[in-house]
């Protein structure tokens, strides 16, 4: 078989933030490859510079060295390229505007025809499982339904590169439990590649085929871990044992990286 293409490639990446008293490593000598159809969570503590990994891939911010391409172009290309979607932490809708007309927003601004439009967005609530509810206000929506649509703004230019910065992080387990569920097989519908970033171990074991482990001070990669599950998961494989090696594992790593701070 043929390896997946390589949609994010990182080599010896850094990133210094020039703050106001001294400079913040966000990111320090980070090698990654992001293969096509991959789902790649990254967890660390705060400050680790997971946000800041996920900003240099959508070109939001410009590395300091080191060499990054996505989908074998520089971040800018791929930003012109439309190559990504990105979902931020809070819903991020605007309040006077109905779920559709918050999914056509970046499709207006890149003059997609009205019919196309609709397409779209009758395409993207469905994959989110919202369909019914394009004419609600966000504020008429749980939180839970808020970030869906959130998602099924990022889906809807069906960019093959999902960014997700912590996009549950704010919700109770249960919404977490069913979202994680759907977000599997969203990925498994539309052979996506994602890059996800949670604080939440078990959330990164559930989703993930690849777990990065990060560590702050200088931001950095501690460990990667390919996952051995089956690409199809019940939410009770979160107690198999193989579930739970993993877990454990990402559990150490994030130690080991606590510990070089001593
Ligand atoms: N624009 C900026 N200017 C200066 N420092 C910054 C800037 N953005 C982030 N930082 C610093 O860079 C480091 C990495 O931040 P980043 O937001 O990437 O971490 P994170 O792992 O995503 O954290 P969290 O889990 O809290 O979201 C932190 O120390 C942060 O304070």
């Amino acid at each position: 078989m043929t390896q997946a293409a390589s949609v994010v490639s990182a080599k010896n990446l850094c990133l210094t933030y020039q703050a106001n008293d001294a400079p913040v490593h966000a990111l320090s000598n980070v090698d990654l490859d992001v293969r096509k159809g991959d789902f790649v969570s990254f967890i660390g503590p705060s400050g680790c510079g997971k946000t800041t990994f996920l900003r240099v891939i959508a070109d939001l911010e410009k590395k300091t060295s080191g060499d990054i391409t996505v989908n074998g172009m520089t971040p800018e290309d791929a930003r012109k390229a439309r190559a990504y979607g990105y979902v931020f932490q809070a819903p991020a809708l605007y309040p006077w505007r109905t779920i559709d007309k918050n999914i056509a927003l970046p499709l207006e601004i890149m003059n997609y025809p009205a019919d196309e439009r609709q397409k779209r967005i009758a395409e993207a609530l469905d994959l989110v499982g919202l369909t019914g509810f394009e004419k609600k206000f966000p504020w008429q929506l749980s939180g839970g339904m808020q970030q869906r649509a959130s998602i099924a703004r990022a889906l809807a230019f069906d960019a093959d590169l999902l960014l997700m910065d912590e996009p549950f992080g704010a919700l109770d387990e249960i919404v977490r439990d069913h979202l994680n569920e759907e977000l599997l097989k969203l990925w498994a519908r539309t052979n996506k590649t994602i890059c996800f970033v949670t604080h939440s171990i078990p959330e990164a074991v559930y989703l993930s085929t690849k777990i990065v482990v990060m560590s702050p001070r200088p931001g950095r990669v501690t460990d990667i871990i390919d996952s051995p599950l089956p690409r199809e998961r019940p939410l009770d494989i979160r107690e198999t044992p193989e579930f739970l090696e993993i877990a454990h594992r990402v559990r150490d790593g994030l130690r080991a990286g606590h510990s070089y701070e001593h």
